[in-house]
Parts: C-alpha cells; sequence; structure tokens
C-alpha cells in the first residue's frame, strides 16, 4: 500500500476512534432495513434444499435471504416461487469478470439469471482459502453492482490482528477498497470477526456493537447521509440463543448466520427475533 493511502487510513481511524467515543451510541438507529442472512457454505443437497423453502416462512419487518451453493440456486428459485414466499436469493461469491475462461468460476449476470438480488463478495473463507485480496474484492463489488445485484461485503480481522490491535486498521483499509469507485449506498456490510465464524466463539453483542459503531464512523468520512442508512450485520456463532442480544443494539441491522442457519428451527426464530424488533 502507498504512503498516501497508508496517511489517509491512519487519519482516518483516529478521526474514527475519536468519533465512535464522543457519540457512544450511534444518533440514527431506527429505521434501517433488517436482515437476516443464511450462509449455507458448501453444505446441504438438493431434497434438503427443497424441504427447508417448504418449511421456512417470510415474516414481515426483515428481510430474508439464503445464500445456497450455486448450483442449488436454480431449484432454490423454483421452489420459492411455487410457495410464494418473500424470501430472497444471494450467491456467495461470484467472478469479478464478465465472461470468458474462468474455468470453475461463477459468473454474476448467471446468478442474476438464476433469482439472486445478493451476493456475499469477500467472505473470509474466501480470501483465505482462495487468495481473494481487497483489490479482486473491489472488482467483485463493482461487477455485482453493474449486474444489479447488491453486494454484501464481508469485513473483519483475525485473531492475530485482534491481538496486535489492528482491529481498526484492518477494517478501514477493507471498507475503503472495497467502495473504491461506489456509491456506499449500493452496498451492505458483514462484519464478520475471522476467529468467532464456526468456533462457537462470538463476538459478545458489546463487542459487535462498538465494532459497528465504528464502522459506521469510517462510513461517514465517506459519505454521512449513506452511513446512516447501509445496513451493517454481525456474523459469527450466531444462534437462536444468542441473536436477541445483537438485535438489541442500535448500530446491528441483521445477522450472517453460518451453521444455525442449515437448520430450518433455528433459522426461523432468528428471523422472528429481528422481525419483532426489540
Ligand atoms: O461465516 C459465517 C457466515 O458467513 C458465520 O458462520 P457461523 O455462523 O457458522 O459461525
Amino acid at each position: 500500500m502507498n504512503q498516501p493511502i497508508k496517511a489517509y487510513i491512519k487519519q482516518l481511524v483516529q478521526e474514527a476512534v475519536e468519533q465512535s467515543l464522543s457519540q457512544g451510541k450511534t444518533a440514527i438507529s431506527i429505521g434501517r432495513k433488517k436482515y437476516v442472512i443464511a450462509n449455507w457454505k458448501m453444505n446441504q443437497n438438493l431434497q434438503e434444499t427443497l424441504s427447508f423453502f417448504q418449511k421456512i416462512q417470510d415474516e414481515d419487518g426483515v428481510e430474508v435471504v439464503i445464500c445456497p451453493p450455486a448450483p442449488l440456486l436454480l431449484p432454490a428459485h423454483t421452489q420459492i416461487m411455487q410457495e410464494g414466499k418473500k424470501l430472497s436469493l444471494g450467491a456467495q461469491n461470484v467472478h469479478q469478470e464478465e465472461k470468458g475462461a474462468y474455468t470453475g468460476e461463477i459468473a454474476a449476470n448467471l446468478v442474476k439469471e438464476f433469482g439472486c438480488q445478493y451476493t456475499l463478495i469477500g467472505h473470509s473463507e474466501r480470501r483465505q482459502y482462495f487468495q481473494e485480496d481487497d483489490q479482486t474484492i473491489s472488482l467483485k463489488v463493482k461487477r455485482a453492482l453493474q449486474e444489479g445485484l447488491t453486494p454484501v461485503v464481508c469485513i473483519g480481522e483475525t485473531l492475530e490482528q485482534k491481538h496486535q490491535a489492528q482491529t481498526e486498521k484492518v477494517l478501514t483499509s477493507q471498507i475503503l477498497l472495497a467502495l473504491e469507485g461506489v456509491n456506499p449506498a449500493d452496498v451492505i456490510f458483514a462484519y464478520e470477526p475471522v476467529w468467532a465464524i464456526g468456533t462457537g466463539e462470538s463476538a459478545s453483542p458489546e463487542e459487535a456493537q462498538k465494532m459497528h459503531h465504528y464502522i459506521r464512523a469510517v462510513l461517514s468520512h465517506i459519505d454521512k447521509k449513506s452511513a446512516e442508512q447501509i445496513a451493517i450485520l454481525y456474523g459469527g456463532s450466531v444462534n437462536e440463543t444468542n441473536a436477541k442480544e445483537y438485535a438489541l443494539m442500535p448500530d446491528i441491522d441483521g445477522v450472517l448466520v453460518g451453521g444455525a442457519s442449515l437448520k430450518v428451527d433455528a433459522f426461523q426464530k432468528i428471523i422472528t427475533v429481528f422481525a419483532k424488533g426489540d
């Protein structure tokens, strides 16, 4: 990273920390749309998917998005249409190019055609196992928007970065690079501390709120109005028992759920928590 960007990030971190500390609470915490998003990762087969969509119920006041593995998008879409439910679909990843010789990759326009309105971008598992860096993620965000998909950009620090007190710096850099050349209002962010994913060790609601507030403070440096509107979701070991505590936090606008989204009953309870509000 070049020096001017580094200096800019440092200045942003300082200002955002000060703003975050001085306000304590975000002024505008109501009126934002709520989201409950399921990330099935590489789980569920066709039969399990059809059965899930038969059983799961939409609820007013919350946008429910399911992100199944790519080959299950079309059957899921068909099932949702048949059931007439208000459920949305998201891809777990899309490629940054429109089309071409990229064996095994997934085109954004194709998932859109298969009924997706959303796509996850930059999940930590993509960053870790598929070497996705912030530059690639930035291109993917642009591609998703070009194809009419809403990107759900995943950001978060590793355990090592947390221990080195790097969290704010990491998040700031991830946010700035993801939003390069993009209208922030078109994006959803998911704060997923890497150390909390699939470990059963979730960030406490207070800890998550603090980071969400920080993320919103960084966003307000880019565009104050958008920052008040952007949904910031928490992800990392969310389940039907702890969801309520996150829902009570003013800067947490929903959750991105892995393991607990595979079980209809658990996931339905999480939807209800966010539909009812606090
Ligand atoms: O990675 C996640 C969602 O994208 C979180 O996974 P878990 O809910 O299984 O921790």
